[in-house]
């Protein structure tokens, strides 16, 4: 068998063919979604119809945003929310996304003690030969419980030519209060990464990046530039622009100039729910409305991209 294909170089064929590092979340939550979808939603009981709205409503947004953004970005908890029915969605839900041609970062922040870690990324990155449809090409993972917990998400990814996304600098008002705490003068956001450069100078690819990439928020500037800095070959994953306030500006320090060129390599910038319910908040709600939800969803997604082509180098 073939080695599989890195997961950078793929991921930054798609930026370079889409010309664009935006990344769209899948954010179902139940009360924003278009009255179109919870009316069509079908299903025997409360929790399958809501799931088949959530599908709908995944696919309908995957429909809208495939030609414009190179990946999305599905969170789990809010298929998880709606227990097995919920799951069994998102499972399509993804399919559909990677049958469109995207890249698909699972948002599900999984950690744990190495042997039960090595089981969360069996069954969502691969290690089934051959690999299922449903499986994500990348995945969010929480360090909390230590370097030798990101063990088993590594050996399975490398395996599998998937990404992972480790939280460094969550773009939440208090992450500071763990992350930013030092031990012997070096802040956990600090350890992470410098632990994370290490594992991508020997992982990497074609185009210049490692597989294993870092969670940092566009709600801290100053620190998204300086990680960026002393982390060159780690791809980034942005959260924090748009609905959490964060801007282009915001976010420019996040691309090296290591391949300058147009469609901003190394990291990628995230927006849900400003793309997902555009069709509910201005300036999309007047145009659109409910009842065009995917033309607004597209709308909003043509705008981020416009607005992120005035910083990515
Ligand atoms: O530090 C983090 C890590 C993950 N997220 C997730 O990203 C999206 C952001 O949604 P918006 O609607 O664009 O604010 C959401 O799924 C979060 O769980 C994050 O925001 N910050």
């Amino acid at each position: 068998m073939s080695a599989p294909h890195h997961y950078a170089d793929r991921l930054h064929a798609a930026v370079r063919s889409k010309g664009t590092p935006a990344l769209v979340g899948i954010d179902p939550r139940l009360k924003s979604l278009p009255a179109p979808v919870l009316d069509a939603a079908t299903g025997p009981t409360e929790l399958e119809r809501f799931a088949d709205a959530f599908e709908r409503f995944g696919k309908g947004l995957i429909d809208a945003v495939a030609d414009l953004v190179p990946a999305v970005k599905p969170q789990s908890a809010f298929f998880e929310e709606l227990g097995p029915p919920g799951v069994a969605a998102l499972s399509r839900v993804i399919a559909h996304a990677r049958a469109a041609g995207l890249i698909v970062i699972l948002d599900a922040k999984r950690g744990d003690i190495g042997s039960t870690a090595e089981a969360y990324a069996r069954g969502l990155l691969g290690g089934v030969d051959p690999p299922r449809p449903d499986m994500a090409d990348a995945l969010t993972v929480n360090p909390f419980l230590g370097p030798d917990t990101l063990e088993p998400f590594v050996n399975v990814a490398r395996e599998r030519g998937a990404g992972l996304y480790v939280l460094c600098k969550t773009s939440n008002p208090l992450s500071g209060k763990y992350q930013d705490a030092e031990l012997d003068g070096v802040s956990t956001t600090n350890r992470i990464a410098a632990h994370l450069d290490l594992i991508c100078a020997n992982s990497i690819g074609e185009t210049g990046y490692g597989f294993v990439g870092a969670v940092v928020g566009a709600t801290y500037p100053a620190e998204l530039t300086d990680l960026r800095n002393a982390m060159p070959c780690v791809p980034l994953l942005v959260p924090g622009y748009g609905s959490q306030g964060g801007s282009a500006a915001d976010v420019a320090g996040a691309f090296d100039e290591k391949c300058g060129e147009r469609g901003g390599l190394g990291a990628l910038i995230n927006s849900s729910r400003a793309v997902n319910f555009a069709f509910s908040a201005e300036p999309f709600a007047a145009e659109f409305g409910p009842a065009r939800w995917q033309e607004a969803s597209a709308a909003a997604a043509r705008a981020m991209v416009e607005d992120l082509r005035a910083i990515v180098r």
